[in-house]
């Protein structure tokens, strides 16, 4: 019998959808359908030929179409919804949640009915809130709705401490949990350089504005971008988790994750330390936390519910 290559559907083909096909096709995940609305169909057909069109210099077997027919993303085993508004300078995650949510609720409906055993990787904002309304939408098990914020803001993270201290980023180890918001929590207690407490490398007073400074990454390149938000970085944190799913690496990566008890949430998509396999979540890992994280998790968490009230009306 032929061995046939993974599918992967990126659902929205601007900024992110656009830099995550590229970077799923180039490490030869699988074979790329990027969905675009109608108006936006001959865009996204030249975005998906143009890379097509970079495999043979950079040396990729993987197919990337474009389209905005979902019968072409039929059996996909992987879904990564990227569809929807970035923010512009001077607004919050939180102020998509409206038009946003509309947009999850059509695409889930499309992708349920033409991949119904699919696994979905969330990226679109405020992604706590989206990847609740895809899980409500889907009615999917919990470990085949997964959202992506921990990879990124660890990154971000990662990144800050390895400039501090002049060292490779592959040394440094970062844990953030909580919702993608300003009020996420760095857990510096868990982080490290080369094995080493980062509390034992860094003064307190850098360490916090490192922590403050990831709080607020999103929010640094939007401010930068001026029309837009980031992608590169994003992109490639979805390609992680796509590459743990694709491969049941059963990695240790934070996702945002359905709660049922765990850390003390009950009905809540937070971001959380995860093991990522071939089934998606394949186990929430939970720590004990001190009275401060606890106290900083509870208004992350509160964060997340406020935005999920509008979901509700
Ligand atoms: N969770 C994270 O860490 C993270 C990181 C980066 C971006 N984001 C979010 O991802 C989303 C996309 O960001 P971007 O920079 O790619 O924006 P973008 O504007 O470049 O692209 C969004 C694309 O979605 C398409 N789209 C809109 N409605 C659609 C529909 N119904 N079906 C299919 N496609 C549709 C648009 O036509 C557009 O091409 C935003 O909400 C942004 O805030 C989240
Ligand atoms: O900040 C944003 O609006 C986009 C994304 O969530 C990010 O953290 O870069």
């Amino acid at each position: 019998m032929a061995i046939q290559r993974r599918k992967i559907s990126v659902i929205g083909g601007g900024f992110t959808g656009a830099t995550t096909a590229f970077l799923l096709a180039q490490k030869e995940l699988g074979d790329v359908v990027l969905v675009d609305i109608p108006q936006a169909e001959n865009p996204t057909k030249g975005k998906a030929l143009d890379m097509y069109e970079a495999s043979p210099v950079q040396g990729f077997d993987a197919k990337v179409v474009g389209t905005s027919d979902y019968a072409d993303t039929a059996n996909s085993d992987l879904v990564i919804i990227t569809a929807g508004l970035p923010r512009k300078p001077g607004m919050s995650r939180d102020d998509l949640v409206s038009t946003n949510a509309k947009i999850m609720r059509s695409v889930t409906e499309q992708i349920v009915k033409y991949s119904p055993n699919t696994i979905i990787v969330v990226l679109t904002n405020p992604v706590d809130a989206m990847t609740y309304e895809v899980f409500r939408t889907s009615g999917f098990p919990k470990e085949r709705v997964i959202g992506q914020s921990g990879v990124l803001d660890t990154a971000r993270f990662r990144s800050f401490v390895a400039e501090e201290l002049n060292i490779s980023v592959e040394d440094v180890s970062g844990f953030v949990l909580g919702g993608h918001g300003d009020d996420m929590v760095p857990l510096v207690r868990y982080s490290y350089a080369g094995g080493i407490p980062l509390e034992k490398l860094i003064d307190a007073d850098r360490l916090t504005a490192i922590v403050e400074r990831t709080r607020k990454g999103g929010g640094e390149i939007v401010n930068l971008l001026g029309n837009g938000s980031a992608y590169y970085a994003p992109a490639a944190s979805l390609v992680q988790m796509a590459e743990a799913i694709l491969k049941d690496k059963k990695r240790i990566l934070p996702s945002i994750a359905y709660l049922e008890g765990e850390y003390g949430y009950q009905g809540l998509y937070l971001g959380v330390p995860t093991v990522l396999g071939g089934s998606g979540i394949e186990r929430v890992i939970e720590l004990d936390l001190t009275t401060d994280e606890k106290e900083a998790l509870d208004r992350s968490a509160n964060a997340v519910r406020n935005v999920m009230k509008v979901l509700a009306q």
